[in-house]
């Protein structure tokens, strides 16, 4: 509930305005009974009756129009709560550490944004509407009294009765609801999941296997969901018969006492009146609640999002490149590893321990090491994805801790393994780090990576709009070359593919790498030998540790792990001159 109230807390005077013309419109509908009295007390006396049908219709315009005023209000407010919380949880996300993010199904942080958000909406207007219905009940009881105790009596038993079967079941609406989104949640994990690996799912015939782990999730939601509608069916039943009967005993007692002159057949007329408003209060009561309880479930999944920690809260936009940056030909190594060890959770063993490693400012630095040795969680340290436990980096012998994430980031290019394209065009995908980049520099790093002419063979050039599924692996590679080689990055962090490329991607992958090291820094997690082969030093991994470093020739000396590695290395490169001859 305090989740939900600080969603709503900015919009306080929003709300009490909402409350403000409830009440108005309640007063209207609570007296309309009473005028109607006085309708009927002013037949046979002699009195015009065109006062209290005047102030009759004066109410009802007056009631409706305070309820559009009321709707309009709370309608807005509902969706502006519903866009406060997503931009909190979109900008939670984008802010968010990689590793707390990538703990969670991407599909289930998309359902907090899209369909427990909407929940809010419901539930945003649900506390005006509960005070407001209470008083309309109240008001409406208070006015019975008014007109005649005894028939107030027979009331208040039927709606004690409506009140304590509601007390036992709106809770369980609620239960029903909480479970009905958490499993949306789940299906939407699995379906992301399932949706990115298609063709896997499909190669490995898992269509059907998925498909029941998909659907069971959606048939939970189901159930949970046709469970909460049959109690509300209850609910409903129960309210809608008890007044029902509640009218029914009051027409009865009514008419007996108005026979015995003990009450005025124009006061059972208007009493009647009330006993049918009932429902609107009762009904209201009922929507409330429920919208509230889905509510306070939804506002406290959306809370948990911030539990995912974030990153550096400094403003990126606001954060100035620090002014000391050593010149180019100084000796001192552009990023270095002192003494770092990093794990990644608590419980977890360390993936890397202490490391020592210069990276220097010219150059091409190649990572190699067995699978798991931990050359990922290198880039991870170096991009501050991951942070170190103990030891530190430093980026021009200054601290990382001294620095942003964003200004970290800022000096370094990175192409990941998988080089996923990103929603837009050609040139949104290339100008993605730099989004003013000139035409001309684009021009150029899409020669240097010999796309070029494709670009040019495309009806829509530049502005084709690439979805992955439309790219080859190798133009992907490319495309994220050029991404990363565009305004010239001080260091270039290259996570090689292990698949295959083709001769082109290949060849413009190397000739990138050569010029870039000619000129500044640029480290390979290499797969390949003839990355390995073109590096002016290697570092060689086992187990988190740093095991060896030199170059091809003093290694392939003197370090048996490297000499395995560059065996393996080398029958997966005859593979490929097979491949391709075959080819
Ligand atoms: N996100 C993660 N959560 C938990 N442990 C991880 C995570 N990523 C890597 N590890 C662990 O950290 C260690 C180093 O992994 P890392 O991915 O850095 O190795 P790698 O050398 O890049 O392997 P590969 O060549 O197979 O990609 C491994 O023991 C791995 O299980």
């Amino acid at each position: 509930m305090r989740t939900l109230l600080s969603f709503l807390a900015p919009h306080r005077r929003t709300l009490l305005l909402g409350l403000v013309l409830g009440l108005v419109a309640n007063a209207a509908g609570l007296a309309t009974p009473m005028v109607t009295k006085w309708v009927l007390d002013t037949l046979g006396s002699g009195e015009p009756m065109t006062r209290p049908i005047g102030v009759l219709l004066a109410l009802v315009l007056v009631g409706a129009l305070i309820t559009l005023w009321q709707w309009r209000l709370l309608g807005t407010l509902a969706e502006q709560v519903v866009l406060d919380a997503r931009t909190a949880m979109v900008g939670r996300y984008l802010r968010a550490r990689v590793g707390d993010l990538h703990r969670r199904p991407s599909g289930e942080l998309v359902t907090r944004v899209t369909s427990d958000a909407a929940l809010l909406h419901e539930a945003s207007g649900s506390i005006i509407g509960l005070v407001n219905s209470t008083i309309a009940l109240l008001g409406t009881l208070v006015l019975m009294g008014v007109l005649d105790l005894f028939l107030l009596g027979c009331t208040i038993v039927a709606v004690l009765v409506v009140a304590a079967v509601m007390g036992v079941l709106l809770p369980r609406i609620a239960k029903a609801t909480t479970a009905a989104q958490e499993s949306v949640g789940r299906l939407g994990g699995t379906l992301e999941g399932t949706l990115r690996a298609i063709r896997t799912v499909k190669a490995s015939r898992a269509e059907g296997r998925l498909g029941e782990r998909v659907i069971a999730d959606a048939r939970d939601t189901a159930a949970h969901s046709v469970r909460a509608a049959r109690i509300s069916a209850s609910v409903w039943t129960v309210a809608w018969t008890g007044i029902q009967l509640a009218v029914i005993a009051i027409l009865g007692i009514g008419a007996w006492r108005a026979q015995r002159d003990l009450l005025e057949i124009s006061s059972l007329i208007a009493f009647l009146l009330y006993a049918f408003q009932l429902m609107g209060p009762i009904s209201e009561l009922t929507q409330n609640v429920t919208a509230l309880q889905a509510g306070i479930a939804a506002a406290g999944r959306i809370r948990e999002v911030e539990a995912i920690g974030v990153e550096s809260p400094a403003a990126p936009a606001a954060v100035p490149l620090p002014a000391h940056r050593p010149a180019p030909d100084t000796d001192q190594p552009v990023l270095a590893f002192r003494g770092v060890t990093a794990r990644y959770g608590p419980d977890a063993p360390p993936a890397v321990s202490g490391i020592d490693l210069e990276i220097p400012r010219r150059g091409h630095t190649a990572i190699v090491g067995p699978s798991g040795a931990g050359k990922t969680t290198l880039f991870s340290l170096l991009l501050r994805f991951l942070e170190p436990e103990h030891g530190e980096l430093l980026l021009d012998g200054r601290p990382y801790a001294a620095h942003s994430h964003y200004q970290v980031r800022a000096r370094l290019a990175y192409v990941e393994q998988e080089t996923p394209v990103v929603p837009g065009t050609i040139r949104d995908n290339v100008r993605f780090g730099h989004p003013d980049a000139t035409e001309a520099e684009i021009q150029e790093v899409l020669r240097a990576v010999q796309l070029d002419e494709k670009v040019d063979s495309l009806p829509e050039g530049l502005d084709t709009p690439l979805a992955s599924t439309e790219v080859s692996g190798g133009q992907r590679q490319r495309i994220a070359l050029a991404r990363a080689m565009l305004r010239t990055p001080d260091v270039l962090l290259l996570d090689e593919a292990t698949a295959q490329l083709d001769g082109l991607t290949e060849a413009a992958l190397h000739e990138c790498i050569r010029q870039r090291a000619a000129a500044g820094a640029v480290v390979t997690i290499a797969h390949r030998l003839s990355t390995v082969l073109d590096a002016d030093r290697i570092v060689v991994l086992e187990e988190g540790r740093i095991r060896a470093q030199g170059t091809h020739a003093e290694l392939l000396a003197s370090d048996e792990l490297y000499q395995r590695l560059v065996r393996a290395l080398r029958i997966a490169a005859d593979q490929d001159v097979v491949a391709a001859a075959v080819a």
